[in-house]
């Protein structure tokens, strides 16, 4: 980092267009040294845009902020060398294999000694045993760990990771957030977009945007209570018809399925009081108050920014 800091990332009010189209607007986020921070948001609400403002590859319209005490107005060829950015899609030659790959990477950046660097880092990744692979046949697991390899070989201090385990099995997506871990205990700072609710889980804090802006920010449990809903779960037969139903009664924010149960939710807290005890008379359904989900938030969050329309 340029500055010694414990902050690596420090925005505020990034903004971006596309022609009329504003993709995102006013954004805000702080991200400690060390730390993984996940990003959320439903498709297109201007996630990868985001990241490439934050990585120096895009200028934003208004706004300003440091990544690693570096201004992304200014010195995006300073961010640039020390941000590892793994895009969505596997950007790596499949016709090279991996030891080929990693060298390659490794005389990009210009490192010293490129196949001790390859070398290396294929030790450190457990990548030895498939060095002489093609990159083009490795599963999707392995593809990505191969892409993450790729990009921690220069050693960078930041890894935007867009999408990283996007189609790869659950074993493979629990190897890499190990990985991912292990990373930030060695002082990395990971920013990282997920669909998925167990790796968001995973981070330290996280951020939901949708239609480009910030809807909330911080870790799990103050993005629970910050929502402020009240939340039930109901079990019983024919809970869809239920929940069209319930979907219509006032005081209601959010209705979603999960297997078997429904979960009911408001900001109303009195009026879902009211509503379990009404419904609830009906011995059909089971109504047992529950604490909000992560999911059950980013539901709300979703329905209230008109984002699932
Ligand atoms: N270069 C561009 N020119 C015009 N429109 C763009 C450009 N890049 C992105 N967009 C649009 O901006 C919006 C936000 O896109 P972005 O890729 O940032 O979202 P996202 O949250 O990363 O989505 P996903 O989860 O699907 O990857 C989308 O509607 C997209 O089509």
């Amino acid at each position: 980092m340029s500055v010694e800091s414990d902050i690596a990332i420090e925005v505020r009010g990034l903004t971006k267009s596309f022609g009329a189209r504003k993709v995102v607007d006013n954004f805000s986020l702080q991200v400690e040294r060390g730390h993984i921070q996940g990003f959320l948001g439903p498709n297109g609400s201007g996630k990868t845009t985001t990241i490439r403002m934050l990585c120096g590859l895009l200028t934003p319209d208004a706004g300003e902020g440091r990544c690693l005490g570096y201004d992304i107005r200014t010195q995006q060829e300073e961010i640039k060398r020390h941000v590892g950015y793994m895009t969505q899609g596997f950007s790596l030659y499949r016709d090279l294999t991996i030891r080929e790959n990693l060298e390659f990477v490794a005389r990009i950046y210009g490192l010293e000694g490129p196949e001790r660097a390859a070398q290396d880092a294929l030790e450190r990744l457990g990548l030895l045993a498939r060095a002489d692979q093609l990159a083009g046949e490795l599963s999707g697991g392995w593809k990505q760990r191969l892409a993450l390899c790729a990009c921690t070989l220069p050693g960078p201090s930041l890894l935007l990771l867009d999408e990283p385990t996007a189609g790869v099995d659950p074993k493979a997506r629990r190897d890499f957030w190990d990985e991912i871990h292990h990373l930030a205990t060695q002082g990395l700072t990971v920013l990282v977009s997920t669909h998925y609710m167990d790796e968001a889980e995973r981070c330290h804090e996280i951020a939901y945007i949708a239609n480009g802006r910030l809807l909330a920010s911080g870790t799990i449990p103050q993005i629970i209570a910050g929502a402020g809903l009240s939340t039930w779960v109901v079990t019983g037969e024919g809970l869809d018809a239920l929940a069209r139903e319930i979907q219509k009664e006032p005081g209601v924010d959010m209705v979603a399925r999960f297997g078997g149960a429904l979960h009911v939710g408001g900001r109303d807290g009195a009026a879902m009081e009211r509503l379990a005890r009404r419904y609830g008379a009906n011995a059909a359904y089971r109504w047992a108050r529950d604490e909000p989900t992560l999911e059950d938030v980013f539901i709300d969050l979703m329905i209230r920014s008109g984002a699932d329309k």
